[in-house]
């Protein structure tokens, strides 16, 4: 049997156990007495099918279709959900809690987001130096997956260099500077003033802080986050512009962001952002968004993100 279709039987199968735990027969899932394997055949070569192939079962199909048409998804952008910090603390509870995910793999998810996002809204050129990238990383995940991202940008055209002033001890962190240092990616002890980033860098990603954030800014970051307010360079914030009270948006002294990746759904204090803004964070189980009521747009075919503005 080929890999593919071994493949597709064990989702079924899975599928099927999965709802039958939950109190659903086989018996309902396919209810036209169809076997696992009716409808499927094994390809015998590479070559697409011929037209003589036969198509999966209309129960089998409806499946399929059931998954991909759940209604927290929905093409239209217009009433998506902006969360709350208390919200957005609880879905990232039940992501590493009862849904098994591990920091390591969201954050990656995360990171490659937000470089994809960049590189579809400022894609580097194809015939000149690697565009200079200045990535601000703060001391959570929303710093993390600034150095994530940074890794990801190297790897698509651009010339990433991080500021990275308060690494906490966890080994993640660690792991994930070196990751960077082996790909030859520099650290800096400072923060350069405006003129000298707008001089020397296109595009300045701001990862201080995410939706952990709670104001007022203590006295180590002050002087970080008035030098960037004065930044001509594009600004791209990852998940909420660091300083912006996470529910009430910015005050008169923030930093004004070009364009936002929101991670998961964006935060209420989004409500009012006029820039560009992306969605990424692809990997909000349909049970989970269901569960806390998400109105979330449907991501186009293989995208990591969707443009929300
Ligand atoms: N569920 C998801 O979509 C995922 C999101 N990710 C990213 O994680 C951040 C949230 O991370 P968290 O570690 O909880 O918080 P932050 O990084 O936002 O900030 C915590 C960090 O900041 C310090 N801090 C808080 N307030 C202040 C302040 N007023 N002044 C100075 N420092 C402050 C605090 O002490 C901590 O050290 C989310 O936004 C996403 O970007 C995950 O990567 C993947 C899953
Ligand atoms: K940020």
């Amino acid at each position: 049997m080929s890999g593919i279709v071994s493949c597709s039987l064990r989702y079924f199968t899975a599928t099927a156990i999965r709802r039958r735990s939950s109190g659903l027969s086989l018996q309902t899932l396919f209810p036209s007495g169809a076997s696992l394997t009716s409808g499927l055949r094994a390809p015998t070569s590479s070559a697409p099918p011929s037209h003589g192939t036969p198509s999966p079962s209309p129960s089998l199909l409806s499946v399929m279709s059931t998954s991909s048409r759940n209604s927290s998804f929905s093409a239209d952008h217009s009433d998506i959900t902006y969360l709350t910090q208390e919200q957005a603390t609880n879905i990232d509870v039940e992501l590493f809690g009862d849904y098994g995910f591990t920091i390591d793999q969201l954050m990656e998810l995360a990171g490659l987001a937000v470089a994809t996002a960049i590189a579809k809204a400022y894609p580097p050129p194809s015939k000149a130096p690697p565009p200079k990238v200045l990535i601000c990383s703060g001391p959570g995940n929303n710093g993390g997956d600034g150095l994530v991202a940074a890794r990801h940008l190297k790897w698509f055209g651009y010339d990433p260099c991080i500021f990275y002033p308060k690494q906490t001890a966890k080994p993640i962190f660690a792991a994930l500077r070196r990751q960077c240092e082996e790909m030859e990616i520099s650290f800096m002890s400072f923060l350069p003033d405006a003129n000298l980033v707008d001089n020397n860098f296109t595009l300045a990603v701001d990862a201080l802080f995410g939706f952990g954030f709670k104001p007022p800014v203590r006295p180590e970051f002050v002087e970080v986050l008035q030098k960037m307010c004065r930044f001509k360079t594009p600004i791209v914030s990852v998940d909420v512009p660091s300083g912006w009270d996470v529910e009430t948006g910015p005050h008169q002294d923030s930093i004004k962001p070009d364009m936002v990746v929101s991670l998961t759904a964006p935060k209420k204090g989004m409500q009012n952002f006029h820039g560009k803004h992306y969605l990424g964070g692809r990997y909000i189980p349909d049970s989970l968004a269901a569960k806390f009521n998400l109105k979330l747009p449907r991501y186009p075919g293989t995208e990591l993100v969707v443009q929300l503005g």
